[in-house]
C-alpha cells in the first residue's frame, strides 16, 4: 500500500499530452490550445468609427455653432467617401471605416440635421470616438496561449484573429468497463444493481478533457473479462474499470488484463474511501481500477483519474487538485490512522461535511460539492476553523 501522493504522482507521471491535432473552430469548444494562436490581421483593419454620428474635421468645428455640408455616408461594410473634404462632414455608423482627413465623430445627440445640412456646437475637445487600426491587436500578435481550455471568450479572440483552424491537444480516448453479474444498466427495473458509477466516470473524464469513446458491464467472468480488456486497449489510451478490485476471489479486475501484459504501478493506496484503487500500464495504454462502492470510485476517480485525464489532455494537471482554505459550517470529528476524504457540501456558511460518510452511499453524492482532506490521526476541528477543500 502506498501513500496518497505517491499514487497522485504516479498519475500526474503518467498524465502527458498525447500530441495535438487541427480542428475547427466549430469543434474546438472545450479544447486545449496546443500552439499560440497569433492574428492572422490586424483589428480593426482601418480607423473605424466607435459610434453613430458624424464624422468631421477639427479645423472645420469653431468655438462656435458652425454647420456642414453632408457628404455621403459611411456604414460598417461599405463606404461610400474616401476623404473627407474641407468643409463637408459623412454620416457614419459604429464600425464604419473613418474616411481620410476626418479627425473625429460626433455623435448624433449631439448635433441637429436639416436635410443636408448639419449644425454642430462648438468643438469640445472630447473623445474622438474613433478606433484606430491595429488598436485592438496587430497582425502577428498573439491572442491565445498555448495551454488555454478554449471556453466561450477565447473562441471569439480567435475567430477575431482570422483563424478558421486551431491546433489543439487530442482528447485522450477512453473506455469504461464495470464488471460484476449484479450490475445492469440504469432503468431497466427489478433485480440487480444499476451501474451508477459508469455514469458519475464518464462525466468526470468529459469534465477533465477525455472523450468517452464506449462504456459496457460485464460479468464476473474471467475468459469474457480477458477478450473486454483486449479489445478496450485496442482502442483507448485509457481503461477504467470498475468494481472487482478488492480482495475477493470473484475480484477480477486486475486478473482480466494480465494477458494483456499488466504493470501495476499503484496497487492500493492508503486512502479512505479508496483503498483498492489502482493503476496499471499495458504497453503504452493506461489502465485505472476503481473499487466498486460507488462513492468510493467518484472520489478515487475526481483525486487520480481527473488530474492523469487532465494531463493527457494537455491541461494544468498539477492544477486539477487545488486544494484551498475554507471555513468549516459544522464540526469535524478527528481522523482514523488513514488519509480520509471526506465527502461535504459548500454552504454559504461554509464547508458541511456530509452526515452519511459510507463508501458505499449513494444519495450522498447529490449533496456533494466538496472533497476535506484529512491527514491520519488529525485532530477534531471546530465550526468556523479552516480545513483543506477540492471542488469535486
Ligand atoms: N475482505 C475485504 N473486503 C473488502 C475490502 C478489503 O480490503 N478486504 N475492501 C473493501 C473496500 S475498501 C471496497 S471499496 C470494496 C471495493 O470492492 P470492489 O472494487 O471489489 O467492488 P465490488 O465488490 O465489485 O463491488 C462493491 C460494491 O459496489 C457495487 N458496485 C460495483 N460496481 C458498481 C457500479 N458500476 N455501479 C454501482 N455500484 C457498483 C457492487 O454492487 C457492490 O455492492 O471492497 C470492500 N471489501
Ligand atoms: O475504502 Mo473502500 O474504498 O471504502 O469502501
Amino acid at each position: 500500500m502506498i501513500a496518497f501522493d505517491e499514487a497522485l504522482q504516479a498519475a500526474l507521471d503518467l498524465g502527458r499530452p498525447l500530441g495535438s491535432e487541427s480542428v475547427t473552430l466549430d469543434e474546438a469548444f472545450d479544447r486545449v490550445l496546443a500552439a499560440p494562436a497569433k492574428a492572422q490581421q490586424g483589428s480593426p483593419l482601418t480607423d473605424v468609427s466607435a459610434m453613430d454620428g458624424y464624422a468631421v474635421r477639427d479645423a472645420d468645428l469653431g468655438a462656435h455653432e458652425v454647420t456642414l455640408r453632408l457628404a455621403g455616408e459611411s456604414r460598417a461594410g461599405q463606404t461610400a467617401v474616401d476623404r473627407l473634404e474641407p468643409g463637408s462632414c459623412l454620416r457614419i455608423f459604429t464600425g464604419a471605416p473613418v474616411p481620410e482627413g476626418a479627425d473625429r465623430v460626433v455623435i448624433q445627440e449631439e448635433v441637429a440635421r436639416q436635410g443636408d445640412a448639419v449644425v454642430f456646437r462648438g468643438l469640445d475637445g472630447g473623445k474622438t470616438h474613433i478606433r484606430k487600426a491595429g488598436s485592438d491587436f496587430q497582425a502577428g500578435d498573439i491572442l491565445v496561449d498555448a495551454g488555454s481550455v478554449l471556453d466561450a471568450p477565447r473562441l471569439v479572440a480567435l475567430a477575431a484573429a482570422d483563424l478558421g483552424e486551431v491546433e489543439v491537444y487530442r482528447r485522450p480516448r477512453v473506455r469504461l468497463i464495470a464488471t460484476g453479474d449484479e450490475i445492469r444498466e440504469p432503468g431497466a427495473g427489478g433485480r440487480g444493481v444499476p451501474d451508477s458509477v459508469s455514469f458519475g466516470v464518464a462525466a468526470l473524464v468529459r469534465a477533465w478533457g477525455g472523450e468517452v469513446v464506449g462504456r459496457e458491464r460485464h460479468g464476473d467472468d474471467l475468459p469474457t473479462l480477458e477478450r473486454a480488456a483486449a479489445a478496450a486497449l485496442d482502442d483507448a489510451d485509457v481503461v477504467v474499470v470498475t468494481g472487482g478490485a478488492s480482495v475477493g476471489e470473484r475480484d477480477l479486475a486486475r486478473a482480466m488484463f494480465a494477458p494483456s501484459g499488466l504493470s501495476l504501478l499503484v496497487d492500493k493506496v492508503a486512502m479512505k474511501p479508496g483503498k483498492p484503487v489502482w493503476i496499471g500500464r499495458c504497453g503504452d495504454r493506461i489502465v485505472v481500477g476503481l473499487p466498486g462502492n460507488p462513492t468510493s470510485a467518484m472520489v478515487t476517480a475526481r483525486l487520480l483519474l481527473a488530474p492523469l485525464v487532465a494531463g493527457m489532455a494537455g491541461r494544468d494537471a498539477q492544477g486539477a487538485n487545488q486544494w484551498r482554505t475554507e471555513p468549516l459550517a459544522a464540526d469535524l470529528p478527528c481522523c482514523g490512522d488513514r488519509e480520509t476524504f471526506v465527502r461535504a457540501a459548500r454552504l454559504e456558511k461554509g464547508i458541511n461535511p456530509l452526515v452519511d460518510q459510507d463508501a458505499a452511499a449513494q444519495a450522498p453524492l447529490a449533496h456533494c460539492d466538496v472533497l476535506l482532506r484529512r491527514l491520519p490521526g488529525a485532530a477534531a476541528k471546530a465550526a468556523g476553523e479552516p480545513v483543506l477543500a477540492l471542488t469535486f
